[in-house]
């Protein structure tokens, strides 16, 4: 089997942490799609998001993605929002495995503290609408391959599951 491996869910769900181990007991390289342009534009996200604006950091999102998904067996991790953009979902979804991490809104809710600081789309919400834009970014996680519901599970378990949801598709395809 070929192809890579996409990760999508909301901010914190665990892509970075539990993608970057799966690559390891995968033996493949680890794509963390929020890192290549961090490293793109030399600066944190938070950065990126006020000096450069939103609508940069989503079109360099958009083809920098668009060029990792045809590379082979690579565990990618996007940042919580890239699948918005339908031609994005398109391209995952017609070249890569789509893993969905599903983390419930009351197991998020734990993790806010960690996350505010360095995902700049928390940080001119209040929780309500936070909730609201968990709300709506779920519908479009549904168009997936498989999903993992991550509440109870440490990112080695996450990382087990995505190993053997892979080793699977790979049987079917
Ligand atoms: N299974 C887990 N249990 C507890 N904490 C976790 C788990 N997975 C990740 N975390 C913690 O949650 C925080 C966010 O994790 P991570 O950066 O992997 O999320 P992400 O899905 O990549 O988010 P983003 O969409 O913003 O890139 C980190 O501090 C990480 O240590
Ligand atoms: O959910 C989002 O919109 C984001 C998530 C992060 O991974 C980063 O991609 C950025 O902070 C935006
Ligand atoms: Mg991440």
């Amino acid at each position: 089997m070929d192809k890579s491996i996409v990760l999508i869910g909301f901010m914190g769900a665990g892509k970075t942490t539990a993608g970057e181990l799966a690559a390891r007991k995968l033996n493949t390289g680890f794509i963390d799609i929020d890192l290549e342009i961090e490293k793109e534009f030399g600066m944190p996200t938070t950065d990126i998001f006020k000096k450069h604006g939103e609508k940069a950091f989503r079109t360099y999102e958009k083809n920098i993605i668009e060029s990792k998904c045809t590379e082979k067996r690579q565990v990618i991790s996007l940042g919580g929002g890239a699948f918005m953009d339908e031609g994005t979902r398109r391209t995952c979804l017609d070249s890569t495995i789509v893993i969905f991490l599903d983390i419930s809104w009351e197991a998020w809710k734990k993790r806010y503290e960690l996350l505010v600081d360095t995902r700049p789309v928390l940080q001119d919400r209040d929780l309500d609408e936070i909730k609201g834009l968990y709300s709506k970014r779920r519908v479009l996680y549904a168009d997936h391959h498989y999903s993992i519901l991550v509440d109870d599970l440490t990112p080695d378990e996450t990382a087990d599951k995505i190993v053997e949801l892979y080793l699977h598709s790979g049987k079917k395809n």
